[in-house]
């Protein structure tokens, strides 16, 4: 069909009823069998929407009237949370953003025909809030300096200062930061000139240590004022134990730069995990959740059955997290990860802990499990934790010809991981039980899972 014979146009308003939810949680109604996607709309309510974009064989909507409200519909949130990609399933009652996670993979498995069930998204307590890490654009709008969110499929920045479910001394800091920055006339990066000082600011702190790290991005080489400003921000936030520039001045939506100059302060800031300490650099991958982090790796551990005596792969590893956390309880743990500054971590870790059977090693793990394959590596469970783009062909063939007893995946995006566990069916590893999700990221669409595969 082509967008001409679209039986919809731009600002036409109609009343529809949701039937389903994106997997980036919009409501889809259809007219005349053609699918409109539908900002904040929850399923099972009757909406008046008012089209704001037609496509050929698609349109999206906004909400003008809820005529029918859903049972599962969250008032108590402000919209700029749900329109804006902060909190996309905010609108959502939390009962029914876990069971939205649980359908999510159970429908992507039906699309692969595997018949794996997947078990009750396990959730928090309290879902909010719970952020350990910031990454806020910085932009000019109205001759001020803002910080905030873009609004969704696009670069316009919303002026936010409660992000909801990020750590609240985080948002405070942000909002410190950005006033700090106001005070000295620094310059907020223009994107389509490519002109200006401050990208993004980010802001890490400590679940437990309450150390905090900011790190400043910046298009310049320079930051101007450079001096007051840390003096200001040491002054008005305590608990600052790192303030760092990013220099990234590339045209790209990529936030960091590579290269780090230590402000003030110390190049990491430390925090615990499981009873563990943890340096963690401006670059390196930290989870974002700590309070289900710790439960995710607890159960990614007991689903391996280890009893000490196995020889385990870490692919993806990041700082050590997993590494670290089970080598107490394996013999040998071998690790491999992408980012140079991740490894330096992942070593100082090892040390500070006092664990001495881990290796790291820097690499790309689809490249170095092969190697390992080849030098007859024999572990008894590969763990692998890849970001969304899911594992290689090449990576999935070098740990089955590595048979290993179990393989756990622990995957943040359930659409590579269900086309993996088909790969892996085709050599003969199977998922046994269930795949449990764990709600790593309330209020948002990702879904984070444990899958534990066997040999058939
Ligand atoms: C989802 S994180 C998991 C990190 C760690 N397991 C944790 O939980 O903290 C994925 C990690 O894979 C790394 N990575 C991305 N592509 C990679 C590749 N091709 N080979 C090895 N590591 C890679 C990233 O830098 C990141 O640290």
């Amino acid at each position: 069909m082509s967008k001409k014979n679209a039986p919809v146009s731009k600002n036409q308003q109609f009343d529809v009823e949701i039937f389903d939810l994106t997997y980036l949680g919009m409501g889809v109604a259809k007219i005349d069998d053609f699918p409109i996607f539908v900002a904040n709309a929850v399923p099972g309510e009757t909406v008046k929407i008012g089209i704001t974009k037609v496509a050929s064989s698609y349109a999206f909507a906004r909400v003008i009237k809820v005529l029918v409200e859903s049972d599962n519909r969250n008032n108590d949130v402000d919209a700029d949370l749900v329109t804006t990609g902060i909190a996309p399933l905010a609108n959502l009652k939390y009962p029914a953003q876990l069971k939205f996670k649980q359908q999510q993979i159970e429908a992507l498995l039906k699309k692969q025909h595997l018949d794996i069930p997947v078990a009750e998204t396990i959730g928090m307590e309290n879902p909010f809030g719970y952020r350990n890490k910031a990454q806020v654009p910085v932009r000019e709008i109205k001759g001020q300096l803002e910080t905030g969110f873009y609004r969704r499929n696009s670069h316009n920045l919303v002026p936010i200062e409660n992000y909801f479910i990020q750590d609240p001394e985080i948002d405070k800091a942000v909002n410190t930061v950005r006033d700090i920055l106001r005070k000295y006339h620094v310059a907020a990066y223009d994107e389509v000139n490519h002109r200006g000082v401050v990208r993004t600011v980010m802001v890490r702190r400590g679940y437990y240590s309450h150390e905090m790290m900011i790190v400043i991005v910046t298009k310049s080489r320079k930051l101007p004022m450079q001096e007051v400003i840390v003096d200001e921000i040491r002054a008005a936030l305590p608990e600052v134990k790192s303030i760092i520039q990013n220099i990234n001045q590339e045209k790209t939506n990529v936030i960091l730069g590579e290269k780090n100059v230590v402000l003030w302060g110390n190049k990491v800031i430390f925090d615990t995990l499981l009873g563990l300490k943890f340096a963690i650099g401006p670059n390196s991958f930290y989870q974002v959740n700590p309070q289900t982090t710790e439960n995710l790796y607890t159960l990614a551990a007991q689903k391996a059955e280890l009893s000490g005596d196995e020889v385990v792969i870490d692919a993806y590893s990041g700082i050590g997290t997993i590494s670290l956390t089970i080598a107490p309880k394996v013999k040998q743990v071998y690790g491999v990860e992408i980012v140079p500054g991740a490894i330096d971590d992942a070593k100082r870790n090892a040390d500070m802990n006092n664990i001495k059977n881990v290796k790291f090693t820097l690499g790309k793990a689809e490249e170095q499990m092969v190697k390992w394959a080849e030098a007859d590596l024999k572990p008894d469970v590969i763990f692998v934790d890849p970001p969304r783009k899911g594992l290689t062909g090449e990576l999935i063939t070098a740990a089955v010809e590595m048979a290993p007893k179990k393989i756990v995946y622990i995957s943040c995006n359930p659409a590579t991981l269900t086309r993996d566990l088909e790969e892996f069916k085709q050599l003969g590893y199977e998922v046994k039980g269930s795949i449990q999700p764990v709600d790593q990221f309330p209020q948002t669409t990702h879904v984070e899972s444990i899958a534990v595969l066997e040999k058939k």
